[in-house]
């Protein structure tokens, strides 16, 4: 018998899939159901990361698209049982410090906070209802993107509102936290205890303090919109733009939603793309100053949030941009030498992982992310399943 957990990441029209074995780092298969409706596709990949034949499936829904997953993942392992599902769920609210076990009272609480994340919270709940409808039964984990932050310091959780907003969870929650958390548990003996700034660069992107491994401060904020410019999101605004928007220009909230978050960032900026790549390669002077604004931003908050712990002995750069674009990150350390930090070009274009110059007063590291990792870990410990590494 095969025993195994699943993990789920679910987007507005996409949904990531990792089987991960009882015990271990590898996972067994991935998977990958885009434009989840008439046009789904499906693709796997196996445990040597190798293309495998999807199984036929029902993918215009989400429920649909799990199954046809696991009938694929079961046809590679014939005696697979499935322990546990793991979720990706981006807001836990006020409460949620740690990944819960999903009933029917955890539903109606995550969703009410589906206002305050209206553009991840409801397809992250579709995706368990989904994964409850397909394996009636099997435990389903939520691990919330907001958790690695609940314990940051008043200061850094408030805004300067009157209080009553504060208490009914007008907040600075912060996200990526379960990328924070994997990047946490795997950062080198000599700067573990230390401060760190990590730099979650991906097409949603956004940086956390860290000191002793946990989250002192953050860069987004009570929504997933604020702190760096992002692939559509705008990143930190004046809240003025926000009522000139309203009040001269008769935006209405949906459009407003639609503007910063779908419309701004790299894309807004250069007109052309919200991806980094093909921004790298275009030569207009618009995705020029897309990205000139992405690294002037990234600088920025660099030396906001090492003020907030006091100096830095260490920066991580993670996520699609940070794992991949030596460019980005060569430009962004270019102007950070007062915080002593100098790249080494040549371990710059190996990706790292230590990518400083010997002798650097402070350690810059590549450290590729694992969110599903963490979610499967949470999802066996939710079922009991114990984390010793198989032989
Ligand atoms: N080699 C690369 N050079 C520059 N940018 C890259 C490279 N590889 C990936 N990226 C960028 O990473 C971003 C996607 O990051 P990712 O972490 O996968 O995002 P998300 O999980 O939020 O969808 C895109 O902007 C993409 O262009
Ligand atoms: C919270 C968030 O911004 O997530 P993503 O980067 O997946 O959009
Ligand atoms: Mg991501």
């Amino acid at each position: 018998m095969t025993e195994a957990v699943l993990t789920l990441n679910a987007g507005s029209s996409s949904l990531k899939f990792a089987l991960f074995p009882a015990r271990g780092d590898r996972p067994l298969a991935t998977g990958l159901a885009d434009r989840i409706g008439p046009e789904g596709t499906l693709k796997l990949k196996g445990r040597d990361g190798q293309p495998v034949a999807a199984a036929p499936g029902d993918l215009r829904s989400h429920a649909g698209a799990i199954r046809a997953v696991f009938d694929s993942f079961r046809g590679q392992y014939p005696d697979l049982t499935l322990r546990s599902v793991g979720h990706r769920v981006v807001h836990g609210g006020v409460s949620h410090a740690a990944p819960v076990t999903v009933t029917a009272t955890v539903m109606a609480e995550l969703e009410a906070l589906a206002p305050f994340a209206p553009l991840h919270q409801p397809h992250n709940l579709t995706g368990i209802r989904a994964a409850a409808e397909a394996f009636a039964g099997v435990a389903q984990v939520a691990c919330f993107d907001t958790a690695f932050h609940r314990n940051q310091p008043w200061i850094n959780d408030a805004f300067a509102l009157p209080r009553a907003l504060y208490d009914e969870g007008v907040r600075r929650y912060g996200f990526h936290g379960l990328s924070y958390d994997y990047i946490a548990s795997v950062l080198p003996g000599e700067v573990a205890h230390g401060r760190v700034i990590v730099a979650h660069l991906g097409n949603g992107a956004s940086m956390c303090a860290l000191h002793n491994g946990r989250s002192v401060a953050s860069t987004m904020g009570f929504s997933a919109l604020d702190g760096l410019p992002m692939g559509t999101r705008c990143g930190q605004i004046d809240p003025g733009v926000l009522l000139y928007l309203m009040d001269q220009k008769g935006m209405s909230a949906a459009q407003i939603s639609d503007l910063l978050y779908r419309q701004s960032g790299l894309l807004g900026l250069s007109g052309l793309s919200n991806d980094m790549r093909m921004l790298e390669t275009a030569e207009t002077p618009e995705a020029e100053q897309a990205i000139d604004y992405f690294v002037y931003r990234c600088q920025r908050e660099i030396g906001s949030l090492a003020a907030a712990v006091g100096g830095i002995d260490a920066l991580v750069f993670t996520a699609g941009i940070g794992e991949n674009s030596r460019l980005i990150r060569a430009r962004i350390c270019a102007r950070l030498s007062w915080m002593g930090i100098e790249l080494d070009p040549a371990r710059n274009a190996d990706n790292g992982p230590v990518i400083s110059a010997a002798g650097a007063p402070t350690t810059v590291m590549v450290i590729p992310t694992n969110e599903e990792l963490v979610i499967a870990r949470a999802a066996r410990a939710a079922v009991g399943l114990t984390e010793q590494e198989a032989a």
